[in-house]
């Protein structure tokens, strides 16, 4: 189920109500009812974030003095948007985001049943490239694996790359929570994994490097990571 209040509205009409998205979110939290709603949301994904971080982390078959605080270490920072995309008379001739992948660790994304988020398909060339759609579930939500993820598992995990394109019949809402390293956090991949490739695919760096990279660059596919690239790979 999408987060909802008691009268039955959910965070996505809340958002649309009040218009214009990003603008009008700030004015919002100042209300106590969606104050609550938003909260709940973003603690109980916090939850299930950590539990997923943790299986991917277990799944790599490196063994952690301290696992808790790895996982702390790269979900402690939450981030949460709130998007509006307008109709669009003529959506051919734009892009509601263009092709990125996101910085962090993972990304809880709640969308409402417009649709026109797509994700590249991994494994094929760049002149066959194929995007599929994530057409909208009700109650579900998508996961998305950030670049974080990529370079600690040393190539292992692929940062999923995608993009959402506009409607000119609907508006669409989306509200995504990034969850990312603090910004003073150093991020690499994992020892034990460069051990046993040969080889660290990427350097080790201050996460906030990262992110003003990111930041300060338009989206470019994933040449966000070209930034971690190790120059012995
Ligand atoms: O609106 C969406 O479905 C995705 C938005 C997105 O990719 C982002 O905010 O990073
Ligand atoms: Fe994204």
């Amino acid at each position: 189920m999408a987060p909802s209040f008691d009268n039955g509205n959910s965070l996505f009409e809340f958002v649309v109500q009040d218009g214009n998205g990003v603008k009008g979110h700030k004015k919002l939290l100042n209300q106590l009812v969606f104050r609550e709603v938003a909260l709940e949301y973003l603690k109980t994904s916090t939850k299930m974030v950590r539990r997923i971080t943790e299986i991917l982390i277990g799944n790599l078959g490196v063994i952690l003095e301290d696992s808790s605080k790895v996982v702390d270490a790269l979900t402690s920072l939450k981030m949460v948007n709130m998007n509006f995309y307008p109709t669009c008379p003529s959506p051919e001739l734009t892009v509601g985001v263009g092709r990125h992948s996101d910085m962090g660790t993972l990304t809880v994304l709640l969308q409402d049943g417009i649709g026109g988020l797509y994700v590249k398909l991994e494994g094929k060339p760049d002149a066959e490239e194929e995007w599929m759609e994530i057409q909208p579930i009700p109650g579900a939500l998508v996961i998305n694996i950030g670049d974080t993820l990529q370079i600690l598992s040393n190539g292992r995990y692929k940062s999923a790359e995608h993009r959402v394109r506009t409607t000119s019949t609907q508006s669409r809402v989306s509200i995504p929570i990034f969850t990312v390293p603090r910004p003073t956090e150093k991020i690499g991949p994992l020892p034990q994994l460069v051990e046993r490739d040969g080889v660290a695919h990427y350097k080790d760096f201050i996460f906030q490097e990262y992110m003003n990279n990111f930041f300060g660059k338009a989206h470019e596919g994933k040449k966000s990571l070209d930034f971690a690239q190790s120059s012995s790979a």
